[in-house]
C-alpha cells in the first residue's frame, strides 16, 4: 500500500480521491462512524427523510471547486439563497448583514429599528473604517454606536461559531464577502464527501493512535492494526492531530503551529415544524439573533414542513448539551418572527466543541498565513491537509483543495522518484 489518509472529511476525502484516480493505492482510516467530518449529516431524526445538517451547510460564491463537482456529480443544490440583503449603496458589508431579519433578546426588531440601525452602522463604516484586525467591540467601541446598534453589529460574529463573538476580527463581516449568494445540499452535506469516496476502501471507527517512521516508509498504529505505506496524509483539525503520536515527534516549528491555531468553539441546533409556509414567509431566508442560537435559516420541506438550523457559539452556558432548552430557545425565535408558537416534531444539536475528533467548529483565521503555511508543511513522506493548512480560509472549499494539494505532493514525489530510478546510468 502506498498512502494511508487520516481522516474522511472534505481533505482526506479529496486527497484519496485524487490519488487514487492517479493509480496510487489508498486506505482511508476515520476515527468516526462517519464520512464527512464536519459536514455531518444525520438522516434519522427528521421525519419525511429530511436531513439535519449538523456541521458545514453552506455553499458559498467562490467555492468553485466543490460547485463544480456537485454539479459533476449530479449532486443537487437547491436554489440559491442570498443570507445577507446588499446594503443601500449595493455593497455587502457589516451594515447590510443588518438589513436582514433580526432578533434581539427574543423580540424581533421591526423593520424601520433595523432600518435605521443598519444606517448608523454604514455611516460609521465610512466615516472610520474598521482596521483588519480590529475586533468587532474594539471597532463598534471606536466608532460610538448606539447599544442597540453596537448589540447588533456585535452579534453577527457570532454567525460563525465562535465563543466570543466580540472578539471575531472584523474582517469576517467588513467587507462582507460571505453569504452573498449561497447554496445547500438539497440530500445533505455529507453527499459530497460520500460521493468522492466512492469505491476507495474506508475503514469507519478506526482512530490513529500513532505515525511510526521506519526504514523506508512509515507504520501507522490503530487499536488493532498497524499499516505500512510509503506516505501518510493527516487531515484531522488541528485539535485532533495534537492527540496523534508520531515517532519521531514532529519538528518544533510544526508543534508550535499546530499549539498555536485556536479553532472557535460551537455547534449546530436544527429542528423541523409543521406550518411551513408561514414560518417562511415571516422568518425570510435568514435571521440573526444574540444567542443561544446565533443565525438561523430555513429549509423547506414536504407536507407543510420547515427546517430551522443554526449556529450556536460556546459560551460555557452549558446550552450546547441540552438539547430540550436550546431548541425551545429556537422556538422562542420562529414564534418572535411569526408571532405564533410553532409546532416542533423533531430536533437535534450537536456539540463540535466537545467532539473527540474535531475538538471545535472552524479556524478563523486567526492563524495568517505564516502559520498557514507551517501547518501544511510535510515533514518528510507525512502531508498535512485539512481546512486549516490551505490558502482558502477555514472553509468546505479549503479543505477540499488542501486534500487535492497533498495529492499532487505525493504525485509529484513518486514521479520524481520513479524519473530517477528509470534515468540510465552513465
Ligand atoms: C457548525 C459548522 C458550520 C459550518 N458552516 C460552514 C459553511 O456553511 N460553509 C463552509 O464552507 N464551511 C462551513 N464549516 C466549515 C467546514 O465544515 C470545515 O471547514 C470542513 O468541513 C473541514 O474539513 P476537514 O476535512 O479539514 O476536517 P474535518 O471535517 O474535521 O475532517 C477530519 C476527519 O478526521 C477524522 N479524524 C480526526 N482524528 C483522527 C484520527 N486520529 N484517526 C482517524 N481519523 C481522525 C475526524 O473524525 C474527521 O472525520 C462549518 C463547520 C461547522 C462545524
Amino acid at each position: 500500500m502506498s498512502t494511508v489518509v487520516i481522516g474522511a472529511g472534505l481533505a482526506g476525502a479529496f486527497a484519496a480521491r485524487t490519488l487514487a484516480q492517479a493509480g496510487e493505492d489508498v486506505v482511508v482510516l476515520e476515527a468516526t462512524a462517519h464520512l464527512g467530518g464536519r459536514t455531518r449529516t444525520n438522516r434519522e431524526v427528521l421525519e419525511h427523510g429530511q436531513v439535519a445538517d449538523l456541521g458545514g451547510s453552506f455553499l458559498d460564491i467562490g467555492q468553485d471547486l466543490l460547485l463544480e463537482f456537485c454539479v459533476e456529480h449530479d449532486i443537487t443544490l437547491k436554489p440559491e439563497i442570498r443570507m445577507f440583503p446588499k446594503g443601500p449603496d449595493a455593497r455587502y458589508s457589516g451594515a447590510s448583514i443588518l438589513l436582514g431579519r433580526m432578533v434581539i433578546d427574543e423580540t424581533r426588531v421591526d423593520d424601520a429599528d433595523r432600518a435605521m440601525l443598519a444606517k448608523e452602522v454604514q455611516e460609521a463604516l465610512d466615516a472610520a473604517p474598521p482596521g483588519e484586525k480590529e475586533t468587532l467591540k474594539a471597532w463598534a467601541r471606536r466608532a460610538g454606536l448606539s447599544p442597540q446598534a453596537h448589540a447588533a453589529y456585535v452579534m453577527q460574529g457570532a454567525f460563525n461559531p465562535t465563543a466570543r463573538a466580540e472578539l471575531v476580527s472584523s474582517w469576517h463581516v467588513h467587507p462582507g464577502d460571505i453569504g452573498r449568494i449561497c447554496w445547500i445540499l438539497a440530500d445533505g452535506t455529507d453527499t459530497m464527501a460520500r460521493v468522492a469516496l466512492e469505491g476507495l476502501e474506508v475503514r469507519l471507527e478506526t482512530p490513529v493512535r500513532l505515525v511510526e517512521r521506519t526504514g523506508g516508509g512509515y507504520r501507522v498504529h490503530t487499536d488493532s492494526d498497524v499499516l505500512s505505506c510509503d506516505n501518510v496524509v493527516v487531515s484531522a483539525s488541528v485539535q485532533a492531530t495534537r492527540r496523534i503520536g508520531f515517532d519521531p515527534v514532529l519538528p518544533s516549528w510544526k508543534v508550535e503551529a499546530l499549539l498555536g491555531t485556536p479553532l472557535s468553539q460551537g455547534g449546530k441546533a436544527v429542528a423541523q415544524y409543521r406550518g411551513g409556509a408561514d414560518i417562511a414567509a415571516a422568518a425570510g431566508p435568514s435571521t440573526m439573533t444574540n444567542g443561544p442560537v446565533s443565525m438561523f435559516w430555513l429549509k423547506q420541506g414536504p407536507e407543510d414542513t420547515i427546517i430551522a438550523m443554526g449556529t450556536m457559539a460556546d459560551t460555557g452556558d452549558g446550552m450546547l448539551d441540552d438539547e430540550e432548552a436550546t431548541l425551545a430557545s429556537l422556538d422562542r425565535h420562529i414564534e418572535a418572527m411569526t408571532g405564533v408558537a410553532p409546532e416542533r416534531i423533531a430536533g437535534i444539536i450537536q456539540n463540535w466543541t466537545t467532539e473527540e475528533f474535531v475538538g471545535g467548529v472552524v479556524n478563523l483565521g486567526t492563524g495568517g498565513f505564516a502559520r498557514r503555511a507551517a501547518l501544511g508543511a510535510a515533514v518528510g513522506g507525512i502531508h498535512f491537509a485539512g481546512e486549516a493548512t490551505g490558502e482558502w480560509p477555514s472553509a468546505m472549499e479549503g479543505a477540499a483543495r488542501s486534500g487535492q494539494r497533498v495529492a499532487a505532493e505525493i504525485l509529484q514525489k513518486r514521479r520524481a522518484h520513479t524519473d530517477l530510478t528509470a534515468a540510465p546510468r552513465s
